[in-house]
Order: C-alpha cells, then sequence, then structure tokens
C-alpha cells in the first residue's frame, strides 16, 4: 500500500541518512521542504520533494495536506508507561504541603505503586498500559522507550517486562524496553539494600537475559535511592548482559552519577535537573546524550534542567515524557516541546529537533526514526493547519495534530 501526501505546506526535519544526533549549534537548524510531498510504500518513506515534481507519481491513497505541516512522530525516550493504578492522592497531599521526599519517606511513592502493580494480573496490567499508549500514539508518539521499575520482585518485575514485550509485538509504534530494577529499595530490604542488589544481579539480570526482555538498564542514581558504588555494580553486572546504560541521574542531587554513567557509555543520562560544570566537562566528548524531562519539573515543581546552558556548551540535548504515575502523569510529547520553549527557553527547532532525531538517538534507533529521510520509517505527524512550526509550542495546550501515521498506518 502506498500513501502519496500532496500540497504540504511544510515540510519539517528533512535529512541525509548519516545525520543521528544533533549538537549544540546543529540543534539550531530545521531543516525543510516548503510546498512539498511525500511518498510512502508500506512502512517506509521512498520519496518527497518539492509539489513542482510531483506529477508524475501515482499512490494508492493520496492525502491532501493544504495549510497543513507534516513532521516526524515523536520519539519518547524516557517512559514507565506500564504501571499499574494511579498515585492522585499522593497529588493531593503535595498540595496540602508534603514534599515528594516526605511521601517516600512515609512508604508512598515509587514502593506504593509496587505494591499495586505486584497485586495486578499480568493481562489487566496489559490493558491499562495499553489506554494510555493509544492515547500516546494519537498525540503524535511513534517510537517509545518503557522502563521497568515499578516491581521491586523478580516476580512483578518480569511481569512488567512481559507486558512490554506483549505491547511491542501488538503495536506498529517502535519499542524499547529498559530494566530499572534499581527503582526504589522494596520494603522488604529496608536495612539490606545489598541483598536487593544480589536479588537483582543474581535472580533477576538473568532471568531477562534468558527471555531476551531488555535493551537497556536503568537505576535511580540518587540520594536516599542508590549510590554510586551501586551504579557501579549494577552497571556492571548488565554489561555482562549486553544491556546499555541509560540511568536515572541528578534529579536532586549532583554527585559524580554523570561521570560514572560516561565512564560505562551510558546511551543518556536522564533528569539533570541538578547539573554543575564538572557533569557539563564529564558529557563533552562523550557519545551520551543528556534528556531533559520538562513535564516533571513542572509536575513537582522542582527546577528545569538547564537545557540552553547544555545545548550552549555544543552538547546534544533530547526531551522526553518520563510518562510515569508519580512525577509526571502525561505522556503527551507536544506539551514537553511547548513546556522546554517556555521554561527552558529553547527555540522551537531546537526543541522539535529534541524531540525527534535526538529522541532516537537516546533509544538507540536514529537510523531509522527521528527525521524525514528516504528509507527511513512512514512515522509521521500531519498538523491541523496552522501558521508555521513556531505556532506548535507557542499554541500550548491544544492539540494541533490532524493525522499520525505510524509505520505506514494512519492511526
Ligand atoms: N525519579 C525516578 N523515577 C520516576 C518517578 C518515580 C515515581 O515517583 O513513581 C521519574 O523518573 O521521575
Ligand atoms: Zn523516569
Amino acid at each position: 500500500m502506498s500513501i502519496l501526501i500532496t500540497n504540504i505546506q511544510e515540510l519539517l526535519q528533512v535529512r541525509e541518512e548519516n545525520t543521528l544526533k544533533l549538537s549544540g549549534n546543529q540543534m539550531k537548524e530545521l531543516p525543510t521542504i516548503k510546498d512539498a510531498y511525500l511518498l510512502i510504500d508500506n512502512d517506509t518513506i521512498v520519496d518527497f520533494g518539492s509539489m513542482i515534481d510531483v506529477s508524475t507519481i501515482k499512490a494508492d491513497k493520496i492525502i491532501d495536506a493544504t495549510g497543513k505541516l507534516v513532521l516526524p512522530t515523536w520519539c519518547d525516550s524516557h517512559t514507565h508507561i506500564v504501571y499499574a493504578g494511579d498515585r492522585s492522592q499522593e497529588f493531593v497531599d503535595r498540595i496540602n504541603g508534603l514534599s515528594y521526599e516526605d511521601i517516600a519517606n512515609r512508604g508512598g511513592g515509587i514502593t506504593n505503586s509496587a505494591k499495586i502493580l505486584q497485586n495486578t494480573s499480568e493481562d489487566e496490567l496489559y490493558n491499562q498500559s495499553i489506554a494510555r499508549l493509544k492515547n500516546v500514539m494519537k498525540l503524535g508518539t511513534g517510537a517509545i522507550e518503557i522502563k521497568s521499575g515499578y516491581g521491586l520482585t523478580p516476580e512483578a518485575e518480569l511481569k512488567m517486562l512481559r507486558v512490554i514485550k506483549r505491547i511491542k509485538k501488538e503495536f506498529p509504534l517502535k519499542v524499547k524496553a529498559t530494566f530499572l530494577g534499581a527503582h526504589a529499595l522494596p520494603l522488604e530490604y529496608k536495612d539490606n539494600k545489598q541483598g536487593y542488589l544480589d536479588q537483582i544481579i543474581n535472580v533477576m539480570l538473568p532471568q531477562i537475559a534468558k527471555e531476551n526482555l531488555a535493551q537497556y538498564i536503568d537505576i535511580f542514581c540518587e540520594k536516599g535511592y542508590f549510590d554510586l558504588n551501586d551504579t557501579e555494580q549494577i552497571l556492571n553486572a548488565g554489561k555482562h548482559y549486553n544491556l546499555i546504560p541509560k540511568i536515572h541521574v541528578n534529579q536532586f542531587n549532583a554527585f559524580g552519577g554523570i561521570a560514572l554513567a560516561v565512564k560505562h557509555n551510558a546511551l543518556s543520562v536522564d533528569h539533570l535537573e541538578q547539573l554543575n560544570p564538572k557533569d557539563i566537562k564529564a558529557l563533552k566528548d562523550s557519545d551520551t546524550i543528556a534528556v531533559a524531562l520538562p513535564s516533571c519539573s513542572y509536575f513537582l515543581s522542582i527546577p528545569y534542567t538547564p537545557g540552553r546552558q547544555i545545548i550552549d556548551a555544543g552538547l546534544p540535548l533530547a526531551l522526553a515524557s518520563d510518562y510515569n504515575p508519580g512525577s509526571t502523569p502525561s505522556g503527551n510529547m507536544n506539551f514537553v516541546v511547548s513546556t522546554a520553549c517556555i521554561k527552558m527557553r529553547l527555540t522551537p527547532e531546537e526543541a522539535i529537533n529534541a524531540a525527534t532525531i535526538n529522541g532516537a538517538y537516546a533509544m538507540g534507533i536514529s537510523n531509522q526514526y527521528g527525521s524525514i529521510t528516504k528509507g527511513k520509517k512512514a512515522n509521521l505527524i500531519i498538523t491541523k493547519p496552522i501558521s508555521s512550526y513556531n505556532y506548535l509550542p507557542y499554541a500550548f495546550g491544544d492539540n494541533h495534530i490532524d493525522t499520525v501515521i505510524i509505520n505506514g498506518q494512519v492511526i
């Protein structure tokens, strides 16, 4: 089946196939073609160009995009979309004065979500998760990373990862799975952190590798959760099974986690609301990308990742949602892009680059996703008629999406 999109007011993010990530000043450019067409054959972008050249091209289906923009779907490189229940009561508790930390210390937070998930069947977890997934696909997400980490027992972590595997099989969007057993210390291990780390290393990891349930490994490297020594142990154990690190770091405190992640060739370091010059230095001359999660800062009222500073230092930056029940109950990448412009002072070009090609890089898939490139997957957003791409982040809160195409299928 072929689809021809005609009369595109502006086709955004047109790249050569060798562009795999953008750093510093490169992020200021967003190459486009005005008055364009684009041709899809099955799941692949096979041609595009100026409308002047379109007359000879035939297709099974024609979509007229007069007045509309076309861009690659969002690449959301950091989510926890597989979870059970919600934590709306903790949201109200925070409004009434408790901090995120207070809530975690009294047994709420991640361990609260783990308790609910442990008592939820695999089918029910799948059903709750795909309701959210369908919603974010409609909002333009065409590739997503999903973490475990709300199980915290071998059974429940495997249950999460099997749900992710099932999503991978049954949905057209690209899915990457990350094992985040070291997300929080389960209550039973309150006084025996090493015991839990040993369980991750000796029980969970071998089974995950056996069933091929994850490509990446993560840890919440943070005061009160897991320290540098724990992080080193987990990343070394992951390496044994070829799991590449993508870690939660510098959310509330900066204490050397970024340098450690770089030493272990992490694909990404995520959060970075706290960042010091040593962290920036560690990221320079590395292949590790910084991932900012502005919806988390918005929801928790914590500082925004200094994205401006990261880009001005010549580094690459990706944007992701962090969709999870505790710190970010939203997977709307359109809101992420707007918030990055409004609160982190990214230009629309930088924010769109960060949420497409650089998001794809942060999942290790930018050779196939994240730009309008011949041979890449046909993952496209067609907007409603709008004046320019600046309007996308500017008119925040409205849905500017008309049609989403994922893997060549209209969603
Ligand atoms: N910070 C660690 N993990 C999640 C939130 C966990 C939760 O509160 O459930 C995050 O990325 O924000
Ligand atoms: Zn997260």
